[in-house]
């Protein structure tokens, strides 16, 4: 496959997505792509600025909001765009539908003003009108949060929000499936409840029946 490529990974924390990004760009580069691995909140000096503060920092769901919309302009200017025009692969640890599922689904914050603010900050001068920079192709680590939360139960620190409820993440993980229901082309849902291997299975049959890998 020719041309930029912007792939995205979603699930709530502890699903598994950090594991097999490395993988996928493994897997891409064997096959002769250039590759960027990066990541949000973040993937810029800035961004990363606005991640710490997001992820650390008590407040309230619109300034939650639109502080992962600012990280997620700058990031977009300064590393994606310009990666998709040089023709590489963009595999990117969240991207927009994780505002949906948890500034949107997890935090109840009004889902009309995010699609909004997606508008705004998504269209990029590289996009003509009237199309919005999205994800190529979303894959979509879908596991039960009590099984997720077993996994990070003693593996990292909790930020602010792998520290939240059960009841948090069951909301966050409606909030993937309503997303992945409204746009089916774009969702690869992969089956995280298995083990490393059969996940990893999962993703590159999905992404060999998507011609994303040959
Ligand atoms: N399929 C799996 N089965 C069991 N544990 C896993 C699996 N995939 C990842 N893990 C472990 O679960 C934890 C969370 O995985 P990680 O990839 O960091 O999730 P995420 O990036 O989605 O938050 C890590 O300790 C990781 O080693
Ligand atoms: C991109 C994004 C992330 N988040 C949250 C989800 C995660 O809990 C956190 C950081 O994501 P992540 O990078 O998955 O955390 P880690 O490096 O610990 O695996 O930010 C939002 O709430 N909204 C967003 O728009």
């Amino acid at each position: 496959m020719t041309g930029g490529l912007f792939i995205s990974f979603e699930g709530i924390d502890g699903a598994g997505k950090s594991t097999h990004i490395d993988a996928l760009a493994a897997a891409l580069r064997a096959r002769g792509r250039t590759v960027v691995t990066t990541r949000e909140p973040g993937g810029t000096p800035l961004a990363e600025k606005l991640r710490a503060l997001a992820l650390n920092e008590p407040m309230d769901p619109l300034t939650e909001a639109l502080l992962m919309f600012a990280a997620r302009r700058d990031h977009l200017l300064q590393v994606i765009e310009p990666a998709l025009a040089r023709g590489d692969a963009v595999l990117c640890d969240r991207f927009t539908d994780a505002t949906f599922a948890y500034q949107g689904a997890g935090r109840g914050f009004d889902l009309d003003v995010l699609a909004g603010l997606e508008r705004w900050v998504q269209s990029v001068p590289a996009v003509q009108a009237p199309t919005l920079r999205q994800p190529h192709l979303t894959i979509w680590f879908d596991l039960a949060p009590a099984v997720a939360a077993q996994r990070l139960a003693g593996a990292r620190v909790p930020d602010k929000f792998e520290a939240q409820p059960q009841e948090f993440f069951a909301r966050v993980a409606a909030g993937y499936a309503a997303r992945a229901a409204a746009d089916p082309h774009r969702f690869l849902r992969v089956d995280a409840d298995q083990p490393r291997e059969a996940v990893w299975r999962d993703v590159e049959e999905g992404l060999k029946a998507r011609g994303v890998l040959a």
